[in-house]
């Protein structure tokens, strides 16, 4: 569904990518792990149109879509979840979430169906919807985040540390989630630092390393914790 061939980008005349490649194939759950600073945003900010490559392709169902406008993009299927849980701290749960919705403005019955999923989905968004999102935990802004991508009704999520700051009983509930989107039909690319939540609902993996993928291995065939965290922890420093 989604694959990057050898992606070069950065920020003006810095590189971050040195010509990355990977796929996602059409309902995977794909991780992508690294250490600080290795590049896993920038990957996703190529796929979501926030960074442009200067080399390399990105495509979406085979077709090029490196010139595509972010929001052409949001139109197409793709979503963000950014990394920070960027949220409208001054705005209710209510309003965050139909944020997610702004370019469905014509589409009020199914923008409302949504909205009703996502409660369903979140049943604690629903009780503290006309609260202020800055009041939230820090697992519910994350929820609130996945919310909001999902009411763009996308096809395929692209997950930014999901886990990052959260207390493990909380990561579980991410985890159950995310794993919940998958056996809704969602494709979906998960960037991690935390490798025991990615092996636990990952069903392929790739490091990157360098700017580029180091390494990569289906969960199937056996991946071990040490051997990964060795891995990246070693490339990292
Ligand atoms: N807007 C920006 N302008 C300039 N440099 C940036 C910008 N965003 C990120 N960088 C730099 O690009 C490099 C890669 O950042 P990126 O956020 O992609 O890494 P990451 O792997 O997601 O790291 P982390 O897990 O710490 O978020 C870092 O050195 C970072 O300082």
């Amino acid at each position: 569904m989604l694959k990057l061939e050898n992606v070069v980008a950065g920020y003006g005349r810095t590189r971050i990518l040195h010509g990355l490649s990977l796929e996602v194939p059409r309902g995977g759950l794909v991780a992508l792990l690294g250490g600080n600073g290795t590049g896993k945003s920038t990957c996703l900010k190529a796929i979501a149109g926030l960074v442009t490559p200067q080399d390399g392709t990105v495509a979406l169902d085979g077709r090029v879509i490196n010139d595509v406008a972010a929001e052409d993009r949001t139109a197409m299927g793709l979503s963000l979840v950014p990394q920070g849980k960027e949220i409208f701290g001054g705005m209710s749960v209510a309003e965050n979430l139909m944020m997610g919705a702004y370019h469905r403005r014509r589409d009020k019955a199914g923008v409302a169906a949504d909205l009703e999923g996502v409660y369903t989905r979140f049943p604690r968004l629903k009780e503290r919807r006309r609260v202020l999102a800055g009041m939230l935990s820090g697992g519910e802004r994350q929820m609130l985040s996945i919310g909001r991508a999902l009411m763009s009704r996308p096809t395929m999520l692209l997950l930014d540390e999901p886990s990052a700051a959260l207390a493990p009983r909380v990561v579980e509930e991410i985890a159950e989630a995310i794993l919940s989107l998958r056996d809704l039909g969602l494709t979906l690319l998960l960037v991690e630092q935390n490798v025991g939540m990615a092996l636990e609902v990952a069903d392929y993996l790739y490091v990157i390393r360098g700017g580029r993928i180091a390494f990569e291995r289906a969960v199937d065939d056996g991946v071990g914790m040490d051997e990964l965290r060795d891995f990246y922890l070693s490339g990292a420093h």
